[in-house]
């Protein structure tokens, strides 16, 4: 049994980690300034909050509990925003992480674990991406993630320590019988916003562009369960707490599923049907992203279980029936 640091864990992927560590045998420990996240989804160890900029209070948090590896996932998120505000992206996201591997360097922790995204890839050059695709981001987030993953390789080198850069495509779904799913504020994704239509939560989901080079006009994006990103990150810390080799790995499923896939399946899984209508393209929007798992399949032993109606299937039951009750 080991004790992981989980940065972020009062968060959406954060916190379906927690519960696979705690499922595997393992110790988390959240660390989180709870400026996106929620202590009701603390729920499988000690929680101590803090910014992860703030470099006496990480000190002291490491003093305390001693842990083994630590999984990052804390993060500003919202790709629009980073554009408006690049400063604090650049903030949190680069120095922050500058800040805990130096405390982690101190406490001699070797083994970092980074919420990475297929952000850091930018426009797509061939499909499915594969970790040797061009590293173009079109985003301050992307560039973010991108530097983040530089540095520890950097400082990897430097020091011994090894690292994951589990790079997500599009994380989806929930845990609704342990209590945990995404709320993010605002919400800026498709599924949540797709049944939040149904929940009558908002007036109605707009399709982001219909004549796209896919199948069907709309864009494609490769879903991944929360509850398989979590196995993949449990799979990670093993591996490097055994003394595996650093890796950076794809985390999809390598299916792409449009949006007009997407709502076809909402209302298969829940017999209703989204009131949506298209819409101008959003800025920043790649046609296709889908994942080449090999790797990953390769590395970890790992693959998705869940597919999308799976994913649907908890994300409903999350934000219909277990979110109000969680959140009051
Ligand atoms: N959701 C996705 O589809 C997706 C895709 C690719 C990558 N990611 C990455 O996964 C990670 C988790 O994303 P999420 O969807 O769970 O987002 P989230 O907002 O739910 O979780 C991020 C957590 O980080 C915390 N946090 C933010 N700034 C902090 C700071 N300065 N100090 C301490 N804690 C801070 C927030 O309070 C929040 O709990 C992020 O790094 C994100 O970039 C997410
Ligand atoms: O109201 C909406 C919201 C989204 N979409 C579309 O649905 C797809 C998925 O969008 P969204 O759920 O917002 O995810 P992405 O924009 O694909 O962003 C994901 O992929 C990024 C990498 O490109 C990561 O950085 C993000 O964290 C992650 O959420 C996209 O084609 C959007 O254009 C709509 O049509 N209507």
């Amino acid at each position: 049994m080991a004790t992981i640091l989980v940065t972020g864990g009062a968060g959406y992927v954060g916190s379906h980690c927690c519960l696979a560590l705690k499922r595997a045998g393992h110790d988390p420990v959240v660390y989180d300034n709870l400026y996106n996240g929620h202590e009701q989804l603390v729920k499988w160890g000690a929680f101590e909050r803090g910014d992860i900029r703030d470099k006496a209070r990480l000190a002291e948090v490491f003093a305390r509990h001693k842990p083994d590896a630590v999984i990052h996932c804390a993060a500003l998120i919202e790709v629009g925003e980073s554009v408006k505000h690049p400063d604090r992206f650049y903030d949190v996201n680069v120095t922050g992480a500058l800040t805990l591997m130096d405390v982690m360097r101190e406490a001699a922790c070797n083994v970092f674990v980074f919420s990475s995204t297929c952000a850091i890839y930018g426009a797509p050059q061939r499909l499915p991406m594969d970790e040797d695709h061009p590293q173009a981001p079109v985003s301050p987030y992307g560039w973010t993630k991108l530097m983040t993953e530089r540095a520890s390789r950097d400082i990897a080198a430097a020091t011994g320590m090894r690292f994951a850069h589990l790079r997500y495509f599009n994380a989806a779904g929930a845990a609704p019988d342990e209590g945990i799913g995404e709320r993010h504020t605002p919400e800026s994704h498709a599924l949540p916003l797709a049944l939040f239509t149904l929940l009558g939560r908002r007036d109605g989901f707009k399709i982001f562009g219909t004549n796209w080079d896919t199948r069907d006009g709309s864009c494609l994006r490769d879903y991944v369960h929360t509850l398989d990103l979590a196995d993949a990150h449990v799979r990670a810390v093993e591996r490097l707490l055994g003394g595996g080799a650093s890796l950076a790995a794809n985390l999809g499923t390598g299916d792409g599923v449009t949006v007009l896939e997407l709502l076809a399946a909402i209302e298969r899984v829940t017999g209703q049907r989204v009131d949506a209508t298209p819409a101008p393209r959003r800025d920043g929007d790649a046609p296709a992203l889908v994942a080449d798992t090999t790797l990953v399949e390769r590395e970890l032993s790992w693959t998705p279980h869940r597919g999308i109606d799976a994913i649907i299937a908890d994300a409903w039951k999350w934000h219909a029936k277990v979110e109000p009750g969680v959140f009051g």
